[in-house]
């Protein structure tokens, strides 16, 4: 994720750079094994977007189709809300609070808002200057707490340097924090026995296709590369929930792919492009990966592409299964930041 690119950034940067032009190989015909979900079946899919993989790199992995598991979950949420519209008349509601013009944030923010029309959310909006203050963004996130139209309202991250992101993310009604950055959520997702109203977007997602491509988790070795608050510590505490024994490498840690080497499943979250090699992990290993880096692609028209932190045209030699980026875990995200805001809205009318 964009926002947790500063934690490898210290140590590797040098290193990345070096590894930035991706190696294309030759151009041997090979077919990706493409395992739908839930089932054994293998099918050949020359699916467009992975088509360039599929054509020059043996593959030996399961691919764990974020954005096929995510269209799923859409549909059952879309479908729940027919029926809760249906039956009670109520509208579930989000409301997204965006500080500035950054181009990325304002294109999450409008995927967002169309993800939300699709599955009959209602979307509000905040849209405030770069340089407004701390309070005038506190007093819209007030009237978002105490509009009953609303059920979830998110604030768009990162925000302007010259504001406390804690002292507004503390602003977010409890019940309403669907993003689940709220410090009484996070805490109580840290603590045995304890429930959180809400679980981060992201690693709530990263979870979600683990469960729906039935891969295990209690009892195995996890490493998740990256601490940052709205990923890699998050996942780390839900992998430790799923009774995994978790490890968390990150800028400091002195042997990251020695350790990286030992886990069954990986969860990187360093924001550093083709980070994770091959040779980091241990054969059969799963990898999640959450990174979404831009890379300069003269010809794509945005002028870049986005790669993830693990070397997929590597890694998927090595691992029993692997997310893509794109196409992995950012539209796991967006679907639930859908389901948090339902479950939300269910919540705060007493809805089953
Ligand atoms: N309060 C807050 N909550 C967030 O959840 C949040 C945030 N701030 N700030 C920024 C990050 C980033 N993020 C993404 C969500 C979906 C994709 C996504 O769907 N990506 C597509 C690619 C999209 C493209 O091609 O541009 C994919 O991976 O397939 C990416 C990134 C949510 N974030």
């Amino acid at each position: 994720m964009a926002a947790s690119s500063t934690v490898f950034s210290d140590s590797y940067s040098a290193t990345s750079r070096l590894l930035l032009p991706f190696r294309i190989r030759g151009f041997h015909l090979r077919r990706t094994l493409f395992l739908s979900p839930k089932s054994n079946k293998r099918s050949f899919v020359s699916s467009s977007a992975f088509a360039s993989v599929a054509m020059t790199t043996e593959t030996s992995s399961k691919l764990l189709d974020g954005k096929l598991i995510a269209k799923k979950i859409r549909d059952e949420i879309a479908g729940e809300i027919d029926g809760i519209k249906e039956s009670t008349g109520i509208v579930p509601g989000l409301a997204v609070i965006l500080v500035g013009s950054r181009k990325d944030s304002q294109t999450y923010v409008r995927n967002k808002k169309k993800a939300c029309e699709d599955v009959g959310i209602a979307s509000y909006e905040a849209n405030l200057p770069e340089d407004c203050s701390e309070e005038e963004v506190i007093k819209h996130i007030s009237k978002f707490n105490s509009n009953p139209l609303v059920h979830g309202i998110l604030v768009q991250l990162p925000l302007p340097r010259h504001m406390n992101e804690e002292k507004i993310l503390n602003a977010v009604s409890i019940e309403k924090d669907v993003d689940g950055f709220h410090p009484l959520n996070i805490g109580r997702l840290a603590m045995q026995g304890r429930e959180p109203l809400f679980v981060p977007c992201t690693p709530k997602g990263c979870m979600e296709l683990l469960h729906r491509y039935e891969i295990e988790i209690k009892g195995k070795r996890a490493v998740v590369i990256g601490r940052s608050n709205i990923v890699g510590m998050p996942a780390a505490l839900l992998l430790q929930r799923a009774n995994a024994t978790v490890t968390i490498v990150h800028s400091y840690t002195k042997n990251p792919e020695e350790i990286t080497k030992q886990a069954d499943i990986v969860i990187s979250a360093a924001g550093v492009a083709n980070l994770v090699r091959g040779s980091w992990l241990k054969p059969g290993a799963v990898v999640v990966d959450v990174g979404i880096n831009p890379v300069d692609d003269t010809g794509s028209a945005r002028g870049y592409r986005l790669v993830g932190d693990v070397c997929f045209e590597e890694a998927c030699k090595v691992a029993s299964a692997i997310t893509p980026v794109p196409g992995g875990v950012g539209p796991m995200t967006i679907a639930m930041l859908l389901s948090n805001t339902l479950s939300s809205a269910k919540r705060l009318h007493e809805l089953k």
